[in-house]
């Protein structure tokens, strides 16, 4: 159960209902963390949903008029759109509003809003580290953040109080916050995050376009890890190739360490080196150990399958 914590929010504007908005939505509701909820989503279908599941107080595909009078305003957006919606609704924005996101790269979205950020509008970035390989508004659930990071990437010189604003806000979600530069946070990232998606993405294709095993042996044989890396692979094509696209040079970098590394491994097996894949294996089980004894890990995923309104 999350921390009471700040007074709630007047007026909270969330741009794009899907896996991660929808639960933003229904969170702040739950936990009371606003006393309205704007739901803006330019996919119709989308808006039909939130309309049905009753997420939030109005739902728009106009995002200008949506954000009017809004306090706090999330974009929930893939992170290529983050700039032109910001452009969007700029002209819109309150003096005295909060301006904030959830995307997966940091420093591009800092890039991508600067621009368009108008005098008197505080820009907090966010990533809340919580997720699952499901989109749209169906898939979200309102305990997603519980006990999860949501890393703050504040630009220099943004005022204190609009931070403290976002920090209470995924506080009240549950969520436990830290605050680094939107640098780090995307180097950060690229290894713990976004090269292993890339892995299990290249993994499935691999496995996908092998000749000589059918894709039936492939569904019907899959071990425990072959399995992980396929409910990786089943994530949003589109979030992806735009964290990929836009997390370009961290992703390189680190692409780069782990080929390196992966051809040491490839010579250890080749040369019969069992002592230097002892030690590796040795090391990596005391990391997954450490995960679990910090209570990041859960015995039992289950992901997307909790249904909720
Ligand atoms: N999926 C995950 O596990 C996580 C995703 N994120 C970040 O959250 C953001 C959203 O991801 P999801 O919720 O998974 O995506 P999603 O695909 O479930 O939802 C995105 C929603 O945004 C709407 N949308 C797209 N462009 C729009 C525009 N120009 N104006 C208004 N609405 C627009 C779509 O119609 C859709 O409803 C991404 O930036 C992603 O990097 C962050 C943490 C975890
Ligand atoms: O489903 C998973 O395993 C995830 O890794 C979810 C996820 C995806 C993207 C993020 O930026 C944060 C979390």
């Amino acid at each position: 159960m999350p921390e009471a914590g700040a007074a709630p929010l007047g007026r909270l504007a969330v741009v794009g209902l899907g896996l991660i908005g929808s639960s933003i939505a229904r969170g702040a509701r739950r936990y009371g963390l606003a006393e309205t909820i704007v739901a803006i989503d330019r996919d119709e279908a989308v808006r039909a949903r939130v309309r049905e599941l009753g997420l939030a107080d109005a739902v728009t595909g106009e995002a200008g008029e949506g954000v009017a009078g809004a306090d706090l305003v999330i974009l929930c957006v893939p992170v290529g759109a983050v700039g032109p919606v910001a452009a969007e609704i700029a002209p819109h924005l309150a003096p005295g509003a909060i301006l904030s996101d959830v995307g997966s790269v940091k420093g591009s979205v800092v890039a991508a809003v600067a621009p368009h950020l108008p005098e008197g509008v505080a820009f907090v970035p966010g990533h809340p580290v919580a997720g699952t390989e499901y989109s749209g508004p169906d898939a979200g659930f309102s305990t997603l953040f519980q006990n999860r990071w949501c890393i703050l990437t504040p630009p220099e010189g943004t005022d204190e109080a609009p931070v403290a604003r976002v920090r209470a806000f995924w506080e009240g979600l549950g969520a436990i916050v830290e605050t680094m530069s939107p640098e780090h946070h995307d180097l950060v990232l690229a290894i713990t995050s976004h090269v292993p998606h890339l892995i299990a993405y290249n993994i499935v294709g691999t496995a996908a376009d092998l000749e000589e095993v059918t894709q039936s042996e492939v569904i019907k044989f899959s071990a425990g890890g072959f399995r992980d890396f396929t409910r990786i692979a089943a994530s949003d094509p589109t979030m992806w190739r735009d964290v990929f696209l836009t997390n370009k040079d961290a992703v390189l970098e680190m692409l780069g360490r782990f080929n390196e590394d992966l051809a040491a491994l490839a010579r250890a097996i080749r040369w019969g080196d069992g002592e230097a894949l002892h030690a590796l294996f040795t090391r990596t089980r005391a990391i997954r150990r450490g995960i679990v004894a910090m209570g990041q890990e859960t015995a039992e995923p289950d992901f997307g399958r909790r249904k909720e309104g």
